[in-house]
């Protein structure tokens, strides 16, 4: 199918991305419109690398929406559903140098021939050996490519190449947030490990994990979001124990992740965290390339100078991942993404990193805490729960949750921790208010308690208006006359304010007063019992002990 007809209809699509922007209206200001034609779209509209997630000198993110609204939402992919494959993973491991033979295979329509002539230096991403990382941000290739799945389903395919994690530049948050957010937006992450899976490589996506809880929208337990991860292990030398390729990279993944018994629960944990994030794993395990590869600084990427097994076990892997079969449409919460949906899906998930919810190390720590607290004890539809109790278990959980944190390996160091430590049980304890009052919104004498008190002012005032008035004083009688029609008008105001939820101020100021009125009474009724313990033995001469007041109730009233 490849051939003449296809390359006219791709030069179309270069032709109309080349063309300037529609200019989005509003919030984009002219001139952010005007430098990306200018000086970034070359004069031949040749598809490049470009930049579309920024990561600034301070540390900040920024997405760059013009130059991935011109590329997603071009008129011939915006309503098709997306492929998106990215690759991420340390740098300086030869990530760019991979993607460049996944567009080469891309351009050549699957065909046998794919690699093209041994001589042709290797182009696309850009790629360069040296000790100094090269890719920065996200840069997703500006041409996206329309496949046709066998079961006819047009798809379009994207392909993303991410910074190196770990570089000297970027702080661990620069890192994680990239490699991240990368995962949330492919459809496949293409993990790339150098010689080994080592452990501190399976701790790395559990970032991930964190961040799927932190995005709420996309986190619905009951529906499918497909999360694909290939560990593609380079530089792998042991085939002689586990060979090269897709199955010993799987044999080799399935030793690596398996959970034992007699495993430290460190260990345990991470290999839970990766099987509950991950819907599709799996593993390939690549050889070197060849010390011209790897050393020569004159090397530019031609197949003549790559070792022979690499380049066999390269026409395995990039049409495992890449051919029209084996290709899978993003898919978030059951629903098929379209390149339009994944525009807003990278808006959406940048916002987080944008903002405060960060996946520092103590958030997924907060989850758990929030999720043993709020569930089974008092949380959505459990009952009340007495307060002393709540207060208990408040106890038991926040110091397991504390140990929990510093139980575990953290990133950045103590002092750095330690005041994720402080913030922790700052948040710890809000969230504690936060639940008191919610466990007391369920008690039904609580939310009964300004009717009552309204209801036994308004009897008290008609007794005492009615003996009142029987005796002949007609100025306390027509007092007490006015405050039960005061009050009566306050129960139908509360009862008006809780049915229909309109002017709730009003309705706590009343809350409030009634409240007040009822501990006042509550607390006269026990000093009177108290003071007058006396006459009450003298009353009931040998029977139960008239308590004390209560402690608590004396703090309650300081
Ligand atoms: N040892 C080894 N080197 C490789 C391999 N593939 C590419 N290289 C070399 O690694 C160097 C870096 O390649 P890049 O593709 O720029 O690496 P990268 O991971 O994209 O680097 P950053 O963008 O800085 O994160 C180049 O000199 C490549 O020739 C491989 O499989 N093994
Ligand atoms: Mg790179």
């Amino acid at each position: 199918s490849s051939g003449n007809g296809d390359r006219v209809t791709r030069q179309k699509r270069l032709v109309s991305l080349s063309q300037p922007p529609s200019r989005p209206s509003g919030s984009l200001s002219d001139k952010n419109v005007y430098d990306w034609s200018s000086e970034e779209e070359e004069p031949d509209g040749r598809a490049r690398p470009i930049q579309v997630l920024l990561v600034k000198d301070d540390h900040t993110f920024e997405l760059d929406e013009v130059a991935l609204s011109r590329i997603l939402l071009a008129e011939e992919v915006r309503d098709r559903e997306v492929v998106a494959i990215s690759v991420a993973g340390a740098f300086r491991k030869g990530k760019s140098f991979l993607m460049d033979f996944m567009l080469r295979y891309m351009y050549k329509h699957a065909s046998e021939d794919w690699l093209g002539d041994a001589d042709e230096p290797l182009t696309g991403f850009s790629w360069r050996g040296g000790s100094e990382r090269e890719t920065t941000g996200i840069q997703i290739w500006s041409e996206v490519f329309l496949v046709d799945k066998p079961d006819g389903r047009k798809v379009a395919v994207l392909l993303m190449d991410t910074q190196g994690t770990f570089d000297s530049q970027s702080t661990l948050r620069d890192s994680a947030t990239v490699f991240a957010l990368s995962t949330m937006i492919s459809s496949m992450q293409v993990y790339n490990i150098s010689q080994n899976v080592q452990e501190d490589d399976l701790q790395h996506l559990q970032v991930t994990n964190t961040v799927k809880h932190l995005m709420r929208a996309d986190f619905k337990p009951n529906k499918k979001s497909i999360y694909s991860m290939i560990f593609l292990v380079r530089d792998w030398s042991f085939p002689y124990e586990f060979p090269y390729g897709q199955e010993g990279g799987m044999k080799f993944l399935e030793k690596r992740l398996k959970i034992s018994e007699n495993q430290h629960e460190e260990l345990q944990n991470v290999r839970k965290h990766i099987h509950s994030c991950f819907t599709n794993i799996s593993c390939f395990l690549m050889p070197h390339p060849g010390l011209k590869v790897a050393t020569n600084p004159h090397f530019d990427g031609r197949i003549i100078e790559i070792d022979g097994e690499f380049i066999n076990n390269l026409k395995v892997l990039v049409p495992w991942l890449l051919s029209p079969r084996n290709i899978d449409v993003k898919e978030i919460n059951g629903s098929k993404i379209t390149c339009r949906g994944l525009v807003e899906y990278f808006k959406a998930y940048i916002k987080i990193y944008q903002g405060e919810e960060l996946p520092h190390p103590k958030s997924m720590l907060q989850v758990r805490f929030l999720h043993l607290l709020k569930g089974p004890v008092c949380g959505g539809d459990r009952p009340f729960l007495a307060p002393s109790e709540l207060q208990a278990r408040h106890g038991a959980i926040r110091e397991e949750a504390l140990q929990v944190f510093r139980g575990v390996k953290k990133m950045g160091g103590e002092e750095f921790s330690r005041r994720y430590l402080q913030q922790l049980e700052g948040e710890v304890d809000e969230v504690f208010v936060q639940y008191i009052k919610h466990n007391d919104s369920k008690n039904i004498f609580h939310a009964a308690r300004t009717p009552a008190t309204l209801f036994v002012v308004i009897f008290v005032m008609y007794v005492a208006a009615g003996i009142t008035g029987f005796v002949g004083v007609d100025v306390i009688a027509s007092l007490c006359n006015m405050i039960l029609g005061l009050t009566l008008i306050t129960l139908c105001t509360w009862a008006y304010i809780r049915y229909s939820g309109e002017y709730r101020e009003l309705g706590a100021v009343i809350d409030q007063v009634a409240g007040a009125l009822w501990d006042q009474a509550l607390y006269k009724l026990y000093n009177v019992a108290a003071n007058h313990r006396h006459l009450y033995h003298h009353a009931f001469p040998g029977g139960p002990r008239v308590e004390e007041v209560p402690e608590e109730e004396d703090q309650k009233r300081d």
